[in-house]
């Protein structure tokens, strides 16, 4: 499978964490003006390959933590996040992020927000052509309290900013915490309206996964440990087939993290070998040094999809978005119209 060809598919990302997608120029452009000291330890593991365990890539969000501690930053990352996924054919994306209140710079959730929303609409102020919508995330370690503050404000945003806040995205170290704590305010968040996409299963976890999965959330995250061989349980398979809850796959970053072995084993063959909705996504572009193209290029060769599969697995992420049916259908004519010679040219 050429990359190329995967790059000039248009494809949709659903499952973008902000400050993991940040890449190497904008991480060089804040850390040096920072602080250069920060800037070699960054670029250390930056350099592909050394994130290496879920562990080390968890040490990673600190130090990128550490530089994008105040508004100004967190624009510039967000700004420049949009642009290079447009620039890799991306037509619409779900940024995710985890506000943050930071009193040294002044920072508080609601800036954190704001700035981001700002970014998307000067995106959009200069016709790129890329939807952008946003979820805010809850860290799984977060309290009850936490949570609550967070979907409290999903619900403001979501109206102040016209439906570009769409929803909520529960993540954050999976060997930290209990989900389960967290299902009231999940629950509620859905009977407010809001759009759930969870981090679920991506390390072994079958009551927490159970627990969770009684809200039926709108998507899962990773869903790595569902399956009885990878140390889920067939009741789990069982509920996500049943409620045809799409899963966001994320190949290298699995690897990477070795939450899966290899990526021959990755999950991504069960659940398209029944035809279950399946995003490929990038999750942390930046930390994991990839794109959403070699994403789609290493699922193709991996599991030897043709240039067909690749395109009709990016046009049904469509249907898994979080956005009204109108901009569904947008999307749904932009990739048609070019459908036919894409598919038709070497
Ligand atoms: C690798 N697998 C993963 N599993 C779980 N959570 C992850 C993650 N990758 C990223 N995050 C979550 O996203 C945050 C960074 O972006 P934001 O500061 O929110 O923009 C991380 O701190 C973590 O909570
Ligand atoms: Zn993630």
């Amino acid at each position: 499978m050429s990359l190329d060809f995967c790059k000039r598919t248009p494809k949709v990302e659903l499952h973008a964490h902000l400050n993991g997608s940040i890449s190497r120029e904008t991480i060089e452009k804040l850390a040096m003006k920072k602080n250069p000291e920060l800037y070699k330890d960054l670029r250390i593991c930056f350099d592909k390959g050394k994130a290496e365990t879920l562990d080390n890539v968890f040490q990673m969000f600190k130090l990128i933590h550490q530089i994008s501690d105040n508004t100004e930053a967190i624009y510039t990352i967000a700004y420049d996040v949009i642009h290079e996924f447009s620039a890799d054919n991306v037509k619409y994306l779900e940024l995710r992020s985890t506000p943050r209140d930071v009193p040294s710079s002044g920072m508080t959730k609601s800036s954190y927000i704001e700035a981001i929303l700002k970014a998307i609409e000067d995106c959009h102020k200069e016709n790129l052509d890329i939807v952008v919508k946003f979820l805010l995330a809850i860290d799984r370690r977060n309290d009850l309290s936490v949570a609550k503050e967070t979907v409290d404000l999903a619900e403001r945003y979501s109206r102040l900013s016209g439906g570009t806040v769409v929803g909520i995205d529960l993540s954050g170290d999976p060997t930290v915490g209990d989900a389960c704590t967290l299902v009231p305010i999940l629950r509620d968040a859905k009977f407010r309206g809001l759009k759930l996409a969870l981090h679920l299963a991506e390390v072994p976890a079958v009551e927490e996964t159970e627990e969770v999965l009684k809200i039926l959330p709108d998507r899962i995250g990773h869903g790595t440990c569902l399956h009885p061989n990878a140390g889920g349980s067939q009741g789990l398979v069982d509920t996500v087939l049943q409620h045809r809850i799409p899963l966001e796959l994320c190949l290298t970053s699995n690897v990477i993290c070795q939450t899966v072995a290899h990526v021959d084993n990755h999950h991504f063959k069960y659940w398209y070998d029944q035809g279950h909705p399946c995003a490929i996504c990038t999750d942390d572009k930046g930390v994991f040094s990839t794109s959403l193209s070699e994403e789609y290029c290493l699922a193709a060769e991996t599991f030897g999809l043709t240039r067909k599969d690749i395109w009709t697995l990016s046009y049904n992420c469509i249907d898994m978005i979080f956005a009204e049916e109108a901009v569904k259908q947008d999307l749904k004519s932009k990739w048609n119209s070019v459908k036919s010679y894409e598919l038709n040219c070497e």
